[in-house]
């Protein structure tokens, strides 16, 4: 990758305070040259230069990792596999499935799965109505309106887990929609280096009556 590329990801990391040491930043960057490989040929994402994609893609997912705590992490609608791919590289003792119904999109997961040499992923070629298991957390980036993200996701989702929902311009009827048994516990604004054209927030959800299974 570009030395523009290495430069924008370390400074990036370093203002979302996200410590990284060399094999994982070599495998960020062996993630960024594979997508953007790929991109040419598979249309992967909207997002087409180097440059961009570590913003728009590594950054982004980055900039959540404060709030992962595992042990188990369900991406959901993961595509080529953001943030999910990028969480699993930044803690290996996470446990993370990403799951999507595109089946190009979860070649491409499985190649930087195998490229990268990450033992702690699992890629599931399925749509989310039909997929069976259990989990501490779920995230989702660009997948659904956050009610549908919820109600496809509840039945998968662990007692006291945690729902964390990326979103770009929420709509306040979003929020509105929430089933009553469904509580936003916090919802905060994400500063994500490279990208400011769109407000970027994190909102971590759980269920009313799991109050008792949290510390
Ligand atoms: C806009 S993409 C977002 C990809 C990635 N999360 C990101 O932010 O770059 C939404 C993804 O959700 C997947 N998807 C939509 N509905 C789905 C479903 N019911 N089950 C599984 N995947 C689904 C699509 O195949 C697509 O890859």
């Amino acid at each position: 990758m570009t030395p523009i590329c290495e430069r924008l990801l370390d400074e990036g990391l370093a203002t979302l305070n996200v410590d990284v040491e060399r094999q994982q930043r070599e495998r960020l960057l062996a993630l960024l040259a594979l997508l953007h490989k790929w991109n040419r040929a598979y249309n992967l994402t909207a997002v087409r230069s180097p440059e961009a994609m570590v913003s728009r893609h590594l950054l982004d997912s980055a900039s959540v990792a404060f709030a992962v705590t595992g042990p188990t992490l369900l991406d959901v609608g993961a595509g080529p596999g953001f943030p999910g791919l990028v969480l699993a590289i930044l803690d290996p003792e996470l446990q993370v499935t990403l799951l999507d119904s595109n089946g190009k999109k979860v070649r491409f997961q499985r190649q930087a799965v195998m490229e990268l040499g990450l033992d702690n992923v699992r890629c599931e070629q399925v749509r989310v109505e039909s997929f069976d298991a259990s989990f501490d957390q779920i995230i989702s980036r660009a997948f659904a309106a956050l009610g549908d993200f919820i109600g496809l996701t509840e039945p998968l989702l662990a007692r006291g887990g945690e729902w964390l929902a990326m979103k770009g311009g929420l709509e306040a009827r979003e929020l509105e929609s929430l089933p009553a048994a469904v509580v936003v516990h916090q919802r905060l604004a994400l500063a994500v280096p490279g990208v400011d054209d769109v407000e970027r927030q994190l909102l971590r959800l759980g269920r009313v009556d799991d109050a008792e299974y949290r510390q």
